[in-house]
């Protein structure tokens, strides 16, 4: 099972749409594919999926079961709350206890992948999760106001530093087409977090537009790749780009490892040779 992680650096900017999409897509794809919601605080993968009267969790000899939406298993924190309303008031190490069981306790059965969508920003929770779940890869989303853009920097970095690949960028709310005479209106400016991307050396996977079906889809609980809207082919290309990255970057860290394993073997051997020369010498002594 890969994993991977959808991450902001501010709040708002469209991750959870982004990784419940990216869930949706894969599942497309025919890929088995479950996806896990790990915001305590705000989670939306329950408001965006039509799941927020789930509530309690149906557990089979101490595994937490996730819910099967159109193929996709889904789990999100908010199913182990008490109520949709209650805010969640615990300090550090009991919200690290209770990330960790939910991790580690959810019983996906067999799975190609997993997308996990974190909560805002860099912090307490986002480090204990990744530290838990080892995920495999990272797409970080932004839109393009510089306020924001700011804020991936830090997420790149963040990534960088835990040891996550980035397997891509996305610049969300990037545009629209006017509904009146058909010409793209720049709500938010376009093309920041591409601009990021090279400037970091991560890739860039595309841009979304700011799009009413996106935001009516959202409303109604279901993914916007099961509408025919353009944005649907859209996403579905960003979905390809993130997947062909994916596989470069696990292809060069074989290389690298590969490498590390040869040279460290090369280093074995010539190490026996040396200390079998002064065995030799001090026996001829
Ligand atoms: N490209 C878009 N066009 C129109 N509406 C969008 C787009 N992307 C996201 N939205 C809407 O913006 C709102 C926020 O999106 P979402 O919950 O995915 O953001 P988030 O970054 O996960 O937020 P949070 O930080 O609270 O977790 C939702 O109502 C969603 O439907």
């Amino acid at each position: 099972m890969k994993k991977i992680v959808v991450m902001s650096g501010k709040g708002g900017v469209g991750k959870s749409t982004v990784a419940a999409n990216l869930a949706f897509t894969l599942s497309k794809k025919g890929y088995r594919t479950g996806l896990l919601d790990c915001d305590i605080h705000g989670p939306s993968i329950p408001k965006l999926l039509g799941l927020e009267d789930v509530r309690g969790v149906d557990s089979k000899e101490g595994k937490l079961k996730p819910v099967e939406v159109d193929g996709v298993k889904v789990f999100s924190m908010g199913f182990m709350l008490p109520s949709r309303d209650t805010p969640v008031v615990w300090r550090g190490p009991v919200k690290h206890k209770f990330i960790q069981e939910a991790l580690q306790n959810v019983d996906w059965g067999e799975l190609d992948y997993l997308v996990i969508d974190l909560p805002p920003g860099t912090g307490d929770e986002v480090i204990s999760i990744v530290q838990v779940a080892k995920p495999e890869g990272a797409v970080i989303v932004t839109t393009p106001q510089s306020v924001a853009l700011e804020d991936v920097r830090k997420a790149v970095n963040f990534s960088i530093h835990v040891g996550v690949p980035v397997i891509g960028v996305i610049e969300n709310m990037s545009g629209m087409l006017c509904p009146h005479c058909g010409k793209p209106i720049e709500v938010f400016g376009a093309g920041g977090g591409k601009k990021l991307a090279e400037e970091m050396a991560v890739p860039f996977a595309g841009s979304i537009p700011l799009d009413t079906t996106i935001f009516r889809s959202g409303e109604d609980g279901k993914p916007f790749v099961r509408t025919d809207s353009p944005s649907a082919e859209i996403f579905e290309k960003i979905v390809d780009e993130l997947l062909e990255n994916m596989k470069a970057i696990e292809e060069e860290l074989k290389k690298i490892k590969e490498k590390l394993e040869k040279e460290s073997k090369e280093k074995e051997k010539a190490k026996g040779e040396k200390e079998e020369e002064k065995k030799e010498e001090e026996d001829e002594k």
